[in-house]
């Protein structure tokens, strides 16, 4: 389902902290919001799963706006938050969490069914969980708890899944193994990701975010270039080829970095 922001801003205390961003993700897309600390993703993303309302501007999901038009129950079943510090489920177990994804889609009084029953099954399948069902989510490893919470936003049958910086805290391994993992899923997919990377290795299109303000955006190829590099993060930048994917790479150096090639034993 189409994810679309049009003119999104945001206050935070009276201070303007996202201003007037315009962002798309097509259906089945990985888009990737990328921005130094503090340029305002978190909160732009808060917009999308419906903590932060906007002052002003619109969130629409297919044909509704997420704000003005659906439910907060409506909103939270079509999209899904994984976010980069898990809290609130640590008294859970795997099968608990994962199940927790089929809550907005259940009137109060009814209980899970067969068919929420398999849906968590197959969840958990599909992320490679099966075998840890029974362990409390709190004792997992980072990248499994993500792999968790990624399974119960399946669960949910959501439309849209919301990434924070979801890598964060992981290994190298873990990194890839979660990416590639949410790249096969195919959902529509926004992630905030700080590692440039990662994002040029996943994603299909990049916004770049500086001051809350959309400076960029496009093709990894178009935004990744040394230039935009130097002119939002600060640092120098080479691009060259992944010598594994054939992707772009980037190498980076601070500005004012001599050439340490001299100096090196
Ligand atoms: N209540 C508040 N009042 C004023 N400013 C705030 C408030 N809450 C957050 N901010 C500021 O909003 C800005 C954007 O924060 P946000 O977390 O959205 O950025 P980010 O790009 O996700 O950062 P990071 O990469 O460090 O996670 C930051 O400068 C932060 O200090």
């Amino acid at each position: 389902m189409r994810l679309k922001l049009e003119g999104v801003s945001v206050d935070l205390d009276g201070v303007p902290i996202v201003s007037d961003a315009d962002l798309v993700v097509e259906p089945g897309e990985l888009v990737g919001l990328i921005g130094p600390n503090g340029s305002g993703k978190s909160t732009l993303l808060r917009t999308i799963y419906r903590v932060l309302r906007p002052r002003t501007g619109t969130v629409h999901l297919g044909d509704d706006d997420l704000w003005s038009q659906l439910s907060a129950r409506e909103a939270a079943r079509r999209t899904a938050s994984v976010l980069q510090e898990a809290s609130g489920e640590f008294d859970l177990s795997v099968l608990e969490v994962v199940f927790m994804g089929r809550t907005p889609h259940k009137s109060l009084l009814s209980g899970d069914d067969a068919q929420d029953e398999s849906i968590v099954w197959s969840a958990l399948e599909r992320v490679g969980m099966t075998d840890k069902v029974g362990r409390l989510f709190a004792t997992l490893s980072g990248g499994e708890k993500q792999r968790v919470l990624v399974a119960r936003a399946l669960a949910q049958q959501t439309r849209l899944l919301v990434m924070d910086e979801p890598t964060n805290h992981l290994d190298i391994s873990a990194q890839l193994d979660l990416l590639e993992l949410v790249r096969q899923l195919g959902l529509t997919t926004i992630a905030a990701l700080h590692d440039l990377n990662l994002a040029a290795t996943y994603c299909d299109r990049l916004y770049v975010l500086r001051g809350g303000r959309v400076v960029r955006s496009g093709p990894v190829h178009d935004v990744l270039t040394p230039d935009v590099v130097a002119d939002v993060f600060g640092v120098q930048a080479h691009r060259g080829t992944h010598p594994i994917t054939g992707l772009p790479h980037l190498a980076f150096a601070p500005l004012t970095s001599p050439d340490r090639r001299d100096i090196s034993p």
